[in-house]
């Protein structure tokens, strides 16, 4: 079950009622960094970005892909650990807006995560460090620490320990071998 609380709104869509979530300014402030954050190719720029004019509690360490999408109205509700991988055009929302109400939750992503490539996480979720979200995967429950999840909804496909590939990284490889075609 997902950590949220949900405030009902009467009249129009919830969406129609953004600013009880957060103030205009707070909004368009959040928009403004966050959009120049999701084009910029410097990690720790980013991080820094998010950290310190976004409110976002994310790692130094922590690395957010190109286009990324953290919650506009509410990015001091993520947490993002240290060494996580947040990939390409993954959405991490803390709000939700439904017909007649609206709901808020956390979501906390731990150490060593890997979220892949075009997932979204939903309101009130945790994963746990070293646990890895398959790219497109929707995150609707917690994920357990070293779990390895897929699919929409995201479902456990393995663990994080060794029975997997993407936790068998092999040996390195020199300069020529990274760069050869
Ligand atoms: C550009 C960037 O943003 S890079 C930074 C972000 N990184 C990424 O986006 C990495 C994306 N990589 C993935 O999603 C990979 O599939 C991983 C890491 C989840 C898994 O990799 P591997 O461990 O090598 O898994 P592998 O390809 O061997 O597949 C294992 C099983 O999981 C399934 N599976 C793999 N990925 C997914 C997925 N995204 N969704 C659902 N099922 C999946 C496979 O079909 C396979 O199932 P089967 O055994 O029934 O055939
Ligand atoms: O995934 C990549 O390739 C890169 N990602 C970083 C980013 O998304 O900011 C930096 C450039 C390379």
């Amino acid at each position: 079950m997902r950590r949220t609380t949900t405030y009902p709104v009467n009249g129009h869509n919830a969406m129609a009622s953004w600013r009880r979530v957060a103030p205009f300014w707070r909004v368009a402030w959040n928009f403004f960094w966050i959009e120049l954050s999701r084009f910029l190719p410097f990690l720790r720029l980013k991080s820094w970005l998010l950290r310190h004019l976004v409110g976002m509690d994310v790692a130094p360490t922590a690395s957010i892909g190109v286009m990324a999408m953290p919650d506009i109205l509410r990015p001091d509700l993520i947490h993002i650990g240290p060494e996580s991988i947040i990939g390409y055009n993954v959405t991490i929302l803390t709000h939700e807006f439904l017909p007649r109400a609206y709901r808020l939750g956390a979501v906390e992503i731990g150490a060593w995560v890997l979220i892949g490539a075009n997932a979204t996480i939903l309101p009130g979720v945790r994963i746990g460090d070293g646990a890895i979200v398959g790219a497109g995967a929707v995150v609707t429950r917690d994920v357990p620490a070293g779990t390895m999840v897929g699919g929409v909804p995201a479902r456990v496909i393995g663990r994080v320990d060794g029975d997997t590939r993407a936790s068998r990284p092999g040996p390195p490889l020199s300069l020529e071998q990274e760069t050869a075609p």
